[in-house]
């Protein structure tokens, strides 16, 4: 297909924001477009009320970063942009500057399936200032969907507490690629498998699923349409049983489970996609074992989200696997991350950094300056709290204390004696070459399940979680803080 193909093997260099080229240009004209610049990729709250974020889409950032060179239609195209007076927008020396242009740069980044939390760098890139600030928007639309979703997908897999989760988002979802992105961030996050058969062949991801009420109303009978299902797919038949009346449908299909045992098959179960779900999976389930099914498993569909996953767990539904669809694919509940990237330094003329702050009347948003790194303590493999610090700043310290980036009276003192210390941002591209092995996507979900189980439940917890401590290194928050001050004019008085 000619629109997937373009958007994942074409050029994507125009796959930016217009005032990303003008910036671009701007830099060119005056003289400071190679100097040298360090960006963060960063979110300030975690999504869905939540106490936790799955970082995901680093994949598709590799190969936009790999590929990203503007290509002759791209250059056309920009050559064909006039100013309001008819005059070029790009003179051609720029053109001509955009068409040699490589991605150079330094990328570090958190594994995809960390867990990750508001204010620390999840990218970080050192490279030329035009080249980080063409990334801005590319970086931003991967990563702020991907992780949101992958986070959205870890919740609702995480209320239905181990039994599998299947993504059944396309017809929903937001187009093509947020379809396809989608599905991919879903696994990622902890789904067993996706409905989207792209997405299966274009990542590795497992496809599944059941069949539609369409299935059933094409047939005079429910009986005859389970039964010739039954003969297209003797392994595989999970019959939806609430076209007409849920419960003759769970007779139905213990009656073609038992034609199906005869010639030595087994039913796999039921689906049940309307209605109270816990009054009929509780009754489905009483029938399938009197009738000898006790194996038969019970899927359900609906409109579900994890509160909805959690309700029906406290009502003990016998539901062994959870369809979902529109309210994953779609971050029903929040539909963007609001993650966002900022200058945090810049090399002057004399070949010193210089650290940056955007200074802002809500502390929220005042960002964190200079180049940083990223460590998470934790003890016998359980997570006790992240800190940012500068990159100069060494780690073989006995003591630190991290500072709230937001409320400095939150302050933790953390003694490194017997702890684990993990650097969260890994080297990914060095001066343009790639130089990290990815892992495949089914590792990727595992680093998920792992990086989850670091975390306390507390953290976890859907609705009002306990607040992990993520916190400034003390040295760092006093340089924000004189930034601050300095960049405010502010002396005090
Ligand atoms: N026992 C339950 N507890 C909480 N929520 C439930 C329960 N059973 C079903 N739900 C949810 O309630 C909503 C019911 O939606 P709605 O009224 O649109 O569906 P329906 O009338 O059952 O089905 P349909 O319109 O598809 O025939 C769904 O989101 C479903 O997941
Ligand atoms: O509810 P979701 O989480 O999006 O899951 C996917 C839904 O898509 C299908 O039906 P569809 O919604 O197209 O039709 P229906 O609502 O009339 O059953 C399926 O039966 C699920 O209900
Ligand atoms: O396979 C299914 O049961 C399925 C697929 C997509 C949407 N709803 C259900
Ligand atoms: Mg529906």
């Amino acid at each position: 297909m000619k629109i997937t193909q373009d958007l994942y093997q074409g050029s994507l260099a125009l796959l930016t924001d217009f005032y990303q080229l003008t910036m671009a240009y701007a830099y060119w004209k005056s003289g400071k477009a190679e100097e040298e610049a360090v960006f963060n990729l960063f979110f300030r709250k975690n999504p869905f009320q939540g106490g936790f974020t799955v970082a995901a889409g680093l994949d598709y950032i590799i190969d936009y970063c790999r590929n990203f060179k503007f290509g002759q239609d791209d250059l056309d195209y920009l050559k064909s942009m006039k100013n309001a007076d008819g005059s070029l927008t790009f003179e051609p020396a720029f053109l001509e500057y955009l068409s040699k242009m490589e991605f150079s740069c330094d990328l570090d980044a958190v594994e995809e399936g960390t867990v990750v939390f508001p204010h620390m760098p999840i990218i970080k890139i050192k490279g030329p200032l035009i080249q980080c600030q063409l990334l801005e928007t590319p970086l931003l639309n991967i990563i702020n969907f991907q992780t949101l979703i992958a986070t959205k997908a870890a919740r609702i897999v995480y209320a239905a507490k181990g039994d599998s989760v299947l993504e059944f988002g396309l017809r929903r979802a937001q187009g093509i690629d947020g379809a396809l992105a989608a599905s991919r961030a879903a696994y990622i996050g902890g789904c067993t498998s996706t409905s989207n058969v792209m997405a299966g062949k274009l990542f590795g991801i497992p496809v599944s699923g059941t069949h539609a009420h369409s299935w059933i109303m094409s047939f005079d009978s429910e009986l005859e349409a389970f039964k010739a299902y039954a003969d297209a797919f003797p392994d595989k038949c999970v019959f939806l049983v609430d076209t007409y009346d849920t419960i003759k449908g769970v007779k139905n299909a213990i009656e073609v489970g038992k034609i199906l045992r005869e010639r030595g098959k087994e039913m796999l179960g039921v689906r049940i996609d309307s209605g109270d779900l816990a009054y009929y999976s509780n009754l489905a389930r009483e029938m399938l074992d009197e009738a000898g099914f006790p194996d038969a498993k019970i899927v359900a569909s609906n409109d579900l989200d994890e509160q909805i996953i959690t309700s029906l767990k406290i009502q003990e539904a016998s539901i062994n696997v959870w369809g979902v669809g529109t309210k994953l694919v779609t971050a029903f509940d929040q539909p963007a991350l609001g993650a966002v990237y900022k200058l945090a330094a810049i090399k002057n003329k004399e070949g010193l950094w210089e650290p940056k702050v955007k200074v802002s009347q809500q502390s929220i948003k005042i960002n964190v300056p200079g180049n940083q790194r990223v460590v998470r303590f934790s003890k016998n493999g359980k997570a006790l709290a992240d800190m940012i610090f500068l990159k100069e700043e060494s780690l073989e310290r006995g003591q630190f204390t991290i500072i709230d980036p937001v409320d400095p009276t939150k302050r933790k003192k953390i003694y490194t004696d017997g702890l684990e210390k993990e650097e969260l941002l890994k080297s990914i591209f060095e001066k343009g070459t790639k130089v990290y092995e990815r892992p495949d996507i089914h590792q990727t979900k595992k680093n998920t399940e792992r990086n989850l189980t670091q975390f306390d439940k507390a953290h976890k917890r859907l609705v009002n979680p306990h607040v992990y401590p993520v916190g400034l290194e003390e040295g760092l928050y006093e340089l924000r803080t004189q930034l601050v001050f300095k960049m405010k004019d502010y002396d005090g008085a």
